[in-house]
């Protein structure tokens, strides 16, 4: 069963800073005991406002002393395998990047946590027994904006989170780089840190604007007792919360306010569910920062928590919170477990050592059977195991059934990639099919409006064309009505004019004759009042004419009406034309797609039908490997963990070849400064033995005395070449060289 542990807590308040000594220089807390601190309250019954942690860090706490109490013990379970987180907590400017990082990797006094605990690291590999073979692997990140940025690698900004049971969860396509000693991790921070988003605010000038992890892989293989164990270091500097009243925080800033206090907010829900006791879910999901930190809360995790405060007065509505904060967290019970891995030699190990068990067992067994034989009883049958000599010594051959078992997954795993592919151009031909006969159904539905168009249009048309003959006939009656029109109105023109000018010659003739005598006036008057009643007449069929000019102008205007009509006609049939070729054009395109869609189809077909047959096969390749397995002892599943492990391996072997080339390089240059040393040592040789000779010729009586002082000369010679620390345990350490990606 795995062991609870809780989370540890510690608190640690950072020195006044100068805007709060502007305000005031007094604390609002007080330092009861080294566990214990109280919050003088303005606002609150400072009796209750007590908060007891696993130590509680005044201002004046050194680095050192803040690492050796909280964080020591975190690494020192990390090399034993366990997964280890640290976290530090708190409002923004509190000290929380100052606690886990340090002012400077220069300054050894200010060092935070995290260079600390590398250095730990190193000299633990050291330190260790040189069985042991090391690799250790560095990633680094930051959550900005809800988004998962690698450190080390800024193209990629936006990683993804997944779990699965033999990682738990972890950030997937995050560089992994491996390292062999703590000035290469801390390039790495270098670079890592100067790529974080920091920023000013009016209350941290370097505010962290993201959630930063810094995470360590150690693994480590004992080539003594063939285990292998990983541990996982997590180390988490959160962004602080804020009062965007006090930071001043606007437009960018503001926007990554409230994502910093959305995220801790999730934390504090988190932390709630995970200890009142009553929740059966953990809002893990509802944030990345809680998402991947669902091992180190409540999980597969030795964490220790530090919540970072600032004693000010100014800030002690942030401070108590911070402390409640701590206090829930310290209620979390975590289920810490070494990551133990089993190696195949580990596993071959067990199996030969089960095996000679067996074997004993079973001698013994026929010993016991030749006692009941000897006694006369019989031996009773027992399902398994024969009853002879020969069956028990019949052994598995358990690497071929590797190899057999290797070689049946590696098939699997061909047939299930096929079938793979072929659903996915199954699904591909799907959605074409599916496109295809949407724009059918498109085209079909346009030919049907076309044809019901063109059927309206062709009624137009034919009624059309009636009206046009009616009118035809119509036109032409009336062009000759008004030809005859034309003439009779001429005709009267010119007799109007006649008689207009036979008036005028009457008057003329009557003014001329006014004095004779009344009978002719009376004539003239009669002939007078005729010619007004032929006059009247005249007028009247005038006015008749232009009555009937009149309409035929009428009628002509229709007439042109009509031709108007005719030319629209004459267009609507050109259109018509038109519409009848691209009716036909769409026919073909529908035909060429229908022919598109059946070959699909029938390719569809054939796939499905490989598909069946590839999938015939495949369930008869899991029954025949059904068959095999059931055939293998419960060693089996052993066997196919070694398997994995054997897979493993294979993709650690890039790791294996680093790690040789390292090796190859340090010895290299071991043997290089062990030449030059040599060649030194050589020269020196010569030149004493030549001192010695002169010496010797000189003073003959201090001969003796002078090879003393030679030989003390050497021995008080040091080495001059110097070795930095080893991925492998226990070895002088190695030269520094290019890390690689991974
Ligand atoms: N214990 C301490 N001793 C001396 N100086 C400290 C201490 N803690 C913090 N400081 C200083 O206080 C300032 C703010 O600290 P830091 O940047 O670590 O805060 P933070 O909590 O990480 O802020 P943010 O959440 O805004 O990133 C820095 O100048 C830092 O050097």
């Amino acid at each position: 069963m795995e062991d609870q542990a809780n989370i540890k807590v510690f608190c640690r308040f950072r020195p006044l800073n100068e805007k709060e000594l502007n305000i005031s220089q007094n604390f609002c807390v007080n330092f009861i005991n080294e566990k214990t601190v109280g919050v003088n309250s303005q606002y609150e019954n400072s009796e209750a406002l007590r908060f007891t942690f696993d130590q509680v860090f005044p201002p004046t706490a050194s680095q050192e002393k803040v690492y050796e109490i909280s964080a020591k013990q975190i690494v020192n379970a990390v090399m034993q395998g366990f997964n280890g987180t640290i976290l530090a907590y708190g409002q923004t400017s509190s000290g929380k990047t100052f606690t886990m990082s340090g002012s400077s990797l220069d300054d050894e006094v200010n060092m935070g946590i995290i260079p600390r605990m590398v250095t730990t690291v190193f000299d633990k590999i050291s330190e260790a027994e040189d069985c042991i073979e090391f690799s250790v692997k560095l990633s680094y990140c930051e959550i900005y904006l809800e988004k998962i940025k690698d450190l080390l690698d800024t193209s990629k900004t936006n990683l993804k989170i997944h779990e699965d049971r033999a990682r738990g969860v972890y950030i997937e396509g995050l560089t992994e780089q491996y390292v062999t000693c703590d000035e290469e991790v801390y390039d790495l921070m270098t670079i890592g840190t100067d790529n974080r988003e920091v920023a000013y605010t009016n209350m941290n000038a370097g505010s962290s604007r993201s959630h930063s992890l810094f995470l360590l892989t150690v693994g480590q293989t004992n080539s003594k007792d063939l285990s292998a164990k990983t541990g996982k270091l997590y180390l988490i500097d959160l962004a602080g919360s804020e009062k965007v009243s006090k930071t001043g925080a606007a437009g960018k800033r503001l926007e990554e306010a409230k994502n910093i206090n959305k995220s801790l907010t999730v934390l504090g829900q988190v932390i709630y569910s995970l200890t009142d006791g009553k929740s059966s879910h953990i809002p893990y999901r509802n944030s990345k920062l809680t998402r991947v930190l669902q091992d180190s809360l409540g999980g597969n995790s030795k964490t220790c928590l530090i919540v970072t405060c600032s004693p000010s007065p100014f800030n002690e509505a942030e401070t108590v919170s911070t402390l409640r904060f701590g206090i829930r967290a310290k209620a979390i019970k975590n289920k810490p477990k070494v990551n133990r891995e089993y190696t195949i030699p580990e596993l071959k190990l067990m199996l030969s050592k089960a095996q000679e068990e067996i074997d004993r067992k079973n001698k013994y067994i026929l010993r016991l059977e030749d006692v009941l034989k000897k006694n006369g009883s019989s031996i009773p049958e027992f399902d398994g195991i024969k009853n002879d000599e020969a069956g028990i010594k019949e052994k598995f051959d358990y690497d071929e059934v590797i190899a057999e078992i290797e070689e049946l997954r590696a098939r699997l795993a061909d047939e299930v990639e096929n079938s793979h592919q072929i659903t996915e151009e199954n699904k591909q031909n799907s959605a074409k099919i599916q496109e295809f006969n949407k724009e059918k159904s498109i085209i079909t539905y346009k030919c049907l409006q076309l044809q019901e168009t063109n059927t309206a249009i062709e009624q137009k048309v034919i009624e059309q064309e009636g009206l046009i003959e009616k009118l035809v006939l119509i036109k032409e009656h009336l062009e000759s009505d008004n030809q005859e029109l034309l003439k009779i109105k001429m005709t009267m023109e010119h007799s109007i004019n006649e008689k207009d000018l036979e008036i005028t010659d009457l008057k003329m003739h009557i003014s001329g004759n006014v004095k004779k005598t009344p009978e002719i006036v009376y004539e003239l008057r009669g002939q007078v009042q005729m010619e007004k009643e032929k006059n009247d007449e005249l007028n009247l069929k005038v006015k008749n004419l232009e009555a009937t000019l009149e309409s035929t102008l009428n009628l002509i205007k229709n007439d042109t009406k009509n031709i108007q009509e005719a030319l629209i006609k004459q267009a609507v049939e050109k259109e018509k034309a038109i519409w009848n070729e691209e009716r036909k054009s769409l026919y073909r395109d529908l035909k060429n797609r229908i022919n598109k869609v059946i070959e699909l189809e029938i390719t569809l077909d054939n796939a499905k039908e490989k598909y069946e047959s590839l999938e015939n096969a495949l369930t008869a390749g899991e029954k025949k490997l059904k068959q095999r397995v059931d055939l293998l002892s419960k060693n089996m599943e052993q066997l196919s963990t070694a398997y994995q492990q054997l897979l493993n391996e294979k993709a650690g072997s890039k790791v294996d070849l680093k790690v040789i080339e390292r090796k190859n390089l340090r010895l290299t240059d071991q043997v290089s400064s062990l030449q030059e040393e040599i060649k030194r040592l050589e020269l020196l040789q010569t030149i004493s033995e030549a001192k010695i000779k002169l010496l010797e010729e000189e003073i003959a009586i201090s001969s003796s005395a002078s090879r003393n002082s030679i030989s003390s000369s050497r021995l008080n010679r040091q080495p001059t070449f110097k070795c930095r620390k080893s991925i492998r345990g226990g070895l002088p350490m190695i030269p520094k060289t290019n890390s690689v990606l991974v």
